[in-house]
């Protein structure tokens, strides 16, 4: 029984997590592989840094060739993050005939396809069950479970931090500053934690379950992005108050072979499920044509979900080395994407308004909703306690994206109507 040999570029939060697994399942991993998985060899930046794990400083490097150069090693663990650098060590490990396993969302987001077809060509596999949603299988659900099916929709919390703040903003009232500090020390954050609460760490993993739901060629920039930064207290409270959770939600739709893509702070009516998700926890709903609507739900990261995935991936690699069928998968035929004009995007909003408080003002903003063929949900009027404005918290019906920004366009103009304070999208 000839050991697997592994090498693993990257032992912070996820690469620690990896070699407890390996080291720890051994035996469980063996009776499924019929081989040792080995860690051979390891890159850090700093060989000399305190390491919360025992390893042998022998298997420690900080040239990474030493690894992609090492005809010993099989399987390149890629839990080291960043993008261009990392891209090439990925492309030169391919050219020599390694698979790779990487939970790299940023890297996979971007350049996915040529990764892909490297790997194809070289006759390799490329796995990253672990760069979208930590421990939950969702890559594999949405290839293999739902190969049969014609998916019309992907909506799901796909970032832990910035669902760990959210929740700690709503159940505790914690600080928002306080939380990410939380989140980054509990290993869940980013590199650059902007990333996170600026939505992008989510429209990167929305590119790929877009990519594999819709079989078309997504891109990041078709994402449209808005992150959580500027959600304030006082809209979570609102939100509350209404039976809402303020969640960050990418959304990819699809119609008639026309998509759309989104990450954007959403309120969630509180009986959907998806309202409950809270802190590290992701959920992901995918709604099929024939299956109608599934939710898959678990950490979505952290140390020891997120090396779950890339262990499973590893043994996958493994399984297809002894069948010798790695790369053999067939190629995806990813169709030309056609994106939804705003025309076409439609949803509940959320708005709500500072007015003057006299008379007439209500039917002058409900009657600007009527231009624009906005039908209202429900409309609310209340003093403000700490000015002489009035409140105004609309829930509009579906309505679509062009119409709720040219209400918006018309709401800004009106002299009675002193600020709009925030505009939400609604889902549930
Ligand atoms: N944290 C999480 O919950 C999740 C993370 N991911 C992804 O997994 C990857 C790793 O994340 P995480 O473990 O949190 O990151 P960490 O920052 O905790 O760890 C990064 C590791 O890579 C090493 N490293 C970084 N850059 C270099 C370099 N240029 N040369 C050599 N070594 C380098 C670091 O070395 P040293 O230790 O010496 O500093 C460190 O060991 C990222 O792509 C991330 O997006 C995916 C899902 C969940
Ligand atoms: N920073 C990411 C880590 C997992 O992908 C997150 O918070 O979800």
């Amino acid at each position: 029984m000839k050991p697997i040999k592994v090498g693993l570029l990257g032992l912070g939060t996820v690469g620690t997590g990896v070699v407890r697994i390996v080291e720890g399942h051994q035996s469980d991993l063996q009776s499924q592989v019929g081989s040792p998985i080995v860690i051979e060899r390891v890159l850090v930046q700093n060989k000399n840094k305190a390491r919360s794990i025992g390893i042998s400083p022998d298997k420690l490097t900080e040239d990474a060739w030493d690894i992609i150069h090492d005809p010993e090693i099989d399987v390149i663990v890629e839990v080291m993050g960043g993008i261009e650098t990392t891209k090439g060590y990925i492309l030169e490990a391919l050219s020599r005939g390694k698979h790779v396993v990487t939970a790299n969302k940023d890297l996979m987001a971007l350049h996915g396809p040529e990764i892909l077809a490297a790997a194809h060509e070289n006759g390799c596999d490329v796995l990253y069950e672990a760069s979208v949603a930590g421990g939950i299988p969702i890559i594999r659900t949405l290839v293999e479970g739902f190969s049969s099916d014609r998916i019309t929709k992907i909506m799901g919390i796909v970032n832990g931090t910035t669902n760990y703040i959210l929740t700690k903003m709503s159940k505790e009232g914690a600080a928002y500053g306080d939380v990410l500090k939380e989140a980054q020390e509990l290993g869940y954050a980013e590199a650059d934690p902007t990333s996170d609460v600026e939505g992008l760490d989510a429209a990167r993993k929305m590119t790929i379950l877009a990519t594999l739901g819709f079989r078309a060629n997504v891109a990041l920039e078709d994402v449209d992005v808005k992150g959580i930064s500027a959600i304030s207290r006082e809209d979570i409270l609102y939100a509350k108050r209404l039976g809402y959770e303020v969640k960050l939600l990418g959304i990819a739709e699809r119609q008639d072979d026309f998509i759309s893509v989104s990450v954007q702070p959403t309120m969630v009516k509180a009986s959907h499920p998806i309202a409950s998700v809270n802190g590290v926890y992701n959920a992901v709903y995918v709604y099929g044509e024939a299956v109608g609507e599934t939710m898959f739900y678990g950490a979505g990261a952290g140390e020891m979900p997120t090396a779950t995935s890339i262990v499973a991936d590893l043994v996958a690699v493994v399984k297809n080395l002894k069948l010798g069928v790695n790369g053999k998968q067939a190629k995806l035929a990813y169709k030309e994407k056609k994106l939804k004009t705003d025309e076409q995007i439609a949803s509940k909003y959320f708005m709500l308004l500072h007015v003057q408080d006299r008379a007439g003002v209500l039917a002058r903003i409900t009657q600007a909703f009527a231009e624009h063929e906005v039908s209202l949900e429900s409309v609310l009027q209340q003093p403000n306690p700490s000015n002489p404005e009035a409140e105004i918290i609309i829930i509009t019906h579906d309505a679509n994206k062009a119409a709720a920004s040219r209400v918006l366009k018309s709401l800004a103009s009106m002299e009675v109507v002193k600020a709009i304070k925030s505009v939400y999208r609604v889902e549930g």
